[in-house]
């Protein structure tokens, strides 16, 4: 014991962590150690050392025992040595036994008569034990710890426990009656050791009469005058506790923490075998006769099992003398074994009849089971570690367990959804339509009362930033009701399954929530046809989550209020199914915004702008100068100014901030460092002038607003803005000529001022091509082709029209192109003169507006849309911005006709 005890960091270790798992039942304390007993002797192994010298063990085996004799012989013990006792270095304490002075008679089987006093360095590792120990505790377990062990250190352990050590160590379970045997002797050992703190700070007497005296007269007298609190008292013993109970409770947790411990050191149920040599089990055991017999486990190892009588008496220290102990050695195969044993018993010459029996046998080793398990277990418990993991970050639904949970997000109507149809500007009718989904959802008697069937949902379709969330957030704003909004690409998961699990999920609480809106935004994710998916391999679970809506969309009763909003920039490839009458009753078509949706639009953005322009002139000076801007560039380009605005100190957001916010959300940033040599410059300025002058002399060209050569954003060297002739949405053949001839101007201009020409003017040929073709191929304006259209679809492998009609194609084309091309340079030779005045001016100044093309080339001939020029003309010093959707340097595109 007093080597155990020396190793008191680990006793540290082990009784701290015996604490902390009783620490968290206290109350149930007394029932603790029992079921800890028999795991901790269950769980740790200790070599087990004999000291006979004809034992057959290790060097290192021996040098042990010499040491344990070593304390033994330390602690005054030495009569006492294992050699003439069997068991472990605890019973070397038996002989103090005899010693130990009387005590009054106490009938509990732990009473001090029956305990086993410690030695003295046993007693001094338990003090170094303590010290060790309270280094690490807060005081009020230090000094519980203290009055434990100060307790044992004086009264010794009991004999109880002793005996189950033995039994411990002959390989006997801690049964259950071992188990209460053991929790009687902790509650004892602690109640003695509270007791005895008591009597020695309140004089209380030890024997049980005296005490219930002693308790009885404490109640009857008045009480004790108030101690002032003891300063500096290091002796917790003779310091009162006053918190009764818990204290004890700490007391009994050291006790039971140190029992364990020795039953955790005794050499117990664990030490039952040691595995030999052959040739020690021959020379140690077969040649003397003391085998019995051998057993063969599991084809690889021999269990020998010794006559227990003989080998106590040849070796009466050895463990193989006790009960269940016994030895073992491995064997390469069976039959090398039994070919070695024949051999022995020959050269011993033991007849056939007396041969040792040799049983064989197969056992599962459960620890083996449990470890090919191990890497398996890991694994589960991991994934399991993971997904708790995850899914106790950004929220519940996020685990895998969550996986096929809806990631819709739920818009509160009353706190998070404030926005209401006055935000969203510009598109009058598509608020018409919805509507009725607003009134429906606010009063839905009046409908089902006539009888009029509910609308299922709708589906807002149109061009990326057009208003199509705000607007179902608006409506769900409006009916003052729960909006859940959910991406369509949020139900694609890696995962087959998880798409329409999530559907389900998503329809499901939102029936739970009626009357409410559900918005699925890019429904285009999910809701592509199923036809065109299966070219080139179909996606089923795509097709699944599909099928899922449109079932969930048909399971609504009429009565359930739930209107489904679904957003598109693609309506054209959405599947059939889905738009017919029943699910998405109505399709809501919401466009760029015309000349006048601009303006309100501007003004809804304008109200948070402190800008001390007119509003009216500001707000149709912005509208007209961002043809082809959606809602959402219109928001950006109001916050771009108010951004220049502030960089620059203003006070207030200008007129100039808004334009060079429009021309920077349009051409991109100006590229300051990108510097053209002195004949590139000369280039870009009579390429420009080229298509300015175009614009200005062509009756149904665009007339110029604003041209530049800094460069721009990406590969744009310089380039021409145009007032439109308004939001056009039909364009003749006319307008079509005018404006091919106009783009073609920048390459005739190069043309005829310079020896050779540029490649400056490719994507002028891109957009003249384009337009030929469709006039040729989809607007019935060859006479040649006829009144045909032919659609371009990149996927298709075919063209729809012969090799013949091909050739017509082309044919037309080009002679649309090279009329063009003559028109565009009748002109320009005509007005060589006015290009090159352009040009110079243009290299001097860099930028040239409308004023200044009204100063070079006099008032333009025709008669320019009043509705926009009334915003440009008179306005000497700004220069007008840049027209919509143009970043390149040619004239703008038309828009198809619709
Ligand atoms: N009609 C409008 N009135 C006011 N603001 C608008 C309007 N349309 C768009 N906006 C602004 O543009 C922003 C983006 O619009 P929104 O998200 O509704 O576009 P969307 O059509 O849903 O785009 P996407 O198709 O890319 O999803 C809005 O937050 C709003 O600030």
């Amino acid at each position: 014991m007093t080597n155990f005890l020396r190793r008191s960091s680990s006793l540290a270790r082990w009784s701290k962590l015996a604490y902390e798992g009783t620490a968290i039942s206290k109350t149930r304390l007394p029932c603790t150690p029992a079921s800890q007993i028999t795991q901790l002797a269950a769980l740790r192994r200790r070599p087990y050392a004999t000291v006979n010298n004809g034992d057959p063990k290790s060097g290192k085996d021996k040098k042990d025992a010499q040491v344990r004799q070593g304390g033994d012989e330390l602690s005054g013990n030495k009569q006492n040595s294992p050699s003439s006792r069997s068991g472990s270095g605890f019973e070397t304490s038996n002989q103090e036994d005899v010693a130990r002075p009387p005590s009054p008679k106490d009938d509990d089987s732990s009473g001090k008569e029956n305990r086993i006093k410690l030695s003295q360095a046993e007693e001094k590792s338990i003090d170094e034990l303590l010290m060790n120990l309270k280094r690490g505790l807060p005081a009020d377990q230090g000094k519980a710890l203290d009055l434990a062990l100060q307790a044992i250190k004086r009264d010794g352990i009991p004999k109880e426990l002793m005996e189950v050590m033995k039994n411990v160590q002959e390989g006997h379970p801690i049964d259950l009656a071992t188990a209460a045997k053991l929790v009687r002797v902790a509650s004892q050992l602690s109640r003695n050791a509270m007791e005895q703190n008591m009597a020695e700070s309140n004089q209380l007497p030890t024997n049980e009469q005296d005490r219930q005296k002693f308790q009885q007269n404490k109640q009857d007298s008045q009480p004790p005058p108030p101690q002032p609190p003891p300063k500096n008292n290091r002796n917790p013993q003779k310091k009162p506790d006053k918190k009764g109970e818990p204290f004890y409770y700490d007391i009994s947790l050291w006790v039971v923490a140190f029992i364990l411990y020795l039953l955790y050191l005794a050499p117990g149920a664990s030490d039952h075998s040691r595995e030999i040599t052959w040739q020690e089990f021959r020379t140690t055991f077969f040649d003397k006769g003391l085998v019995e017999k051998l057993t063969v486990v599991n084809r690889g190892r021999v269990r020998v099992d010794l006559h227990k009588e003989a080998t106590a008496q040849m070796y009466p220290d050895s463990p193989a003398a006790q009960g269940k102990f016994h030895y073992y050695f491995s064997i390469g195969s069976v039959e090398a074994f039994e070919r070695r044993l024949d051999d022995a018993q020959r050269e011993l010459g033991i007849p056939s009849s007396e041969r040792i029996p040799v049983a064989y046998k197969d056992e599962i080793s459960w620890a083996g089971t449990l470890l090919s398990f191990g890497p398996t277990l890991l694994l589960i418990g991991s994934v399991f570690w993971l997904s708790r993991r995850a899914s106790s970050g950004v929220g519940s639904q996020s685990g895998i367990f969550g996986i096929g949970k809806s990631r819709a997000k739920m818009f509160n109507h009353e706190s998070d959804v404030k926005v209401k149809f006055k935000d969203v500007a510009g598109m009058d009718e598509a608020k018409t339509e919805i509507m009725e989904f607003v009134s429906f959802l606010k009063d839905p008697g009046q409908y089902q009362r006539l009888g009029a069937k509910i609308p299922r949902g709708a589906i807002l379709s149109g061009p990326p930033g057009t208003g199509k969330t705000l607007l179902a957030k608006a409506t769900a704003g409006e009916s003052q009701v729960p909006f859940y909004s959910v991406s369509g690409s949020e139900f694609v998961e890696m995962f087959v399954g998880v798409g329409p699990s999530r559907v389900r999920d998503l329809f499901a609480t939102a029936r739970k929530n009626t009357p409410c809106i559900i918005f699925i935004d890019e429904i285009d994710a999910i809701g592509k046809s199923r036809a065109k998916q299966n070219f080139g391999g179909g996606n089923d679970e795509r097709e699944s989550t599909l099928n899922q809506i449109l079932t969930e969309m048909d399971g609504f009763n009429t009565s359930e209020q739930v209107v489904v909003l679904a957003g598109t920039n693609r309506p054209d490839v959405l599947d059939k199914a889905l738009m017919r009458p029943g699910r998405f009753d109505r399709h809501i078509v919401i466009d760029r915004p015309t000349m006048e949706g601009r303006k309100q639009i501007f003004l809804v953005h304008l109200k948070k702008i402190v800008t001390g322009e007119d509003m009216e002139f500001l707000t149709g000076r912005l509208a007209a100068l961002t043809p082809g801007f959606s809602g959402a560039d219109i928001a950006n380009c109001v916050n771009e100014a108010a951004l220049i605005a502030a960089r620059g100190s203003a006070e207030k957001v200008e007129m100039r901030h808004f334009e060079q916010a429009i021309e920077r959300v349009i051409g991109g940033l100006e590229k300051k460092s990108l510097v053209l040599s002195p004949e590139e410059k000369k280039t870009v300025a009579y390429h420009e002038a080229g298509h300015a002058v175009c614009g200005w002399f062509f009756k149904w060209a665009d007339p110029l607003l604003k041209v530049s050569i800094i460069p721009r954003g990406q590969g744009a060297l310089g380039y021409a803005q145009y007032l439109p002739s308004g939001d056009t949405y039909l364009m003749n053949v006319n307008q079509l000529m005018d404006r091919m001839a106009m783009t073609l101007g920048g390459r005739v201009s190069e043309e005829l001022h310079f020896d050779t020409v540029t490649s400056g003017a490719s994507d002028d040929f891109n957009k003249v091509t384009r337009m030929a073709t469709a006039m040729v191929t989809k607007w019935g304006m060859s006479n040649k082709v006829g009144y045909l259209y032919f659609e371009e679809e990149d996927q298709k492998l075919h063209k729809p029209f012969s090799e013949e009609t091909a050739k017509t194609i082309d044919s037309e084309v080009r002679r649309i192109v090279d009329e063009a091309y003559k028109q565009c340079r009748e002109l320009l030779v005509e007005k060589k003169t006015e290009v090159g005045l352009v040009a110079e001016e243009l290299l001097s100044k860099e930028v040239l507006s409308r004023d200044d093309m009204v100063r070079l080339l006099g008032k333009r001939p025709f008669e320019d849309n009043k509705e926009f020029s009334k915003f440009f003309d008179g306005q000497p010093k700004s220069a007008p911005p840049p027209f919509a959707s143009e970043q390149t340097d040619s004239p703008p595109e038309m828009p198809l006709p619709t």
